[in-house]
C-alpha cells in the first residue's frame, strides 16, 4: 500500500479561508479540499506549501503553526495529511492548477463536499469557530 506526505493549508484572509477544488481526472477529483500537495524529497513541508499555493493558486502566503496531522486510509492509497495555519500575503487567486476554488467563512464550510481525509479537519475548525462565537 502506498503511502503520501502530503501539505494542506488553511490560508486565512480576514474572516475567510480559501478551499479548492480538485482538478477532474485526479485522485479524488472534484471533491473540495485545502490547497497543497505532495512533500517533494529534501523539502520542508513550509517550503512545499509555499510551492504548491503559488503553483496551484498563484498566492504567496506566510506559513504559520501546524494545526492537525490527519492519517488517512483510502482504498489505494494512505494519506497523511500535514495541516498548517498560514495567512494570505498577496496575490489574485487563479486557479492555475486546480479546478475551481472560494474563500469561505468557517460557518459555510460543511456545505462542501471535502474529500475524506479533510473531515476531521472541517469539524475541528466548525467546532472552534463556534466556541469563540460563544465566547464574546
Ligand atoms: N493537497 C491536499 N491533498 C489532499 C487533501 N485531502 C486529501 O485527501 N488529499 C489527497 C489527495 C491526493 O491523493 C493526495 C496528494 O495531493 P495532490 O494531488 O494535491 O498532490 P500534488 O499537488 O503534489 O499533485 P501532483 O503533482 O502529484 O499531481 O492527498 C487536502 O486537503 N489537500
Ligand atoms: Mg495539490
Amino acid at each position: 500500500m502506498r503511502t503520501v506526505n502530503v501539505t494542506a493549508a488553511i490560508i486565512e484572509r480576514g474572516r475567510e479561508i480559501l478551499i479548492s477544488q480538485r482538478l477532474k481526472g485526479s485522485h479524488m477529483g472534484l471533491k473540495w479540499e485545502f490547497p497543497g500537495g505532495k512533500i517533494e524529497p529534501g523539502e520542508s513541508p513550509e517550503e512545499c506549501l509555499r510551492r504548491e499555493i503559488k503553483e496551484e493558486l498563484d498566492l504567496d502566503i506566510r506559513v504559520g503553526d501546524r494545526l492537525m496531522i490527519v492519517e488517512h486510509q483510502y482504498e489505494e492509497l494512505k494519506v497523511i495529511l500535514y495541516c498548517y495555519r498560514c495567512s494570505y500575503l498577496g496575490g489574485e487567486t487563479k486557479a492555475k492548477d486546480c479546478h475551481d476554488f472560494r474563500w469561505v467563512v468557517i460557518g459555510d464550510l460543511k456545505s462542501f463536499d471535502f474529500a475524506e481525509a479533510d473531515l476531521p479537519v472541517v469539524r475541528y475548525l466548525t467546532a472552534q469557530a463556534g466556541s469563540d462565537a460563544g465566547s464574546d
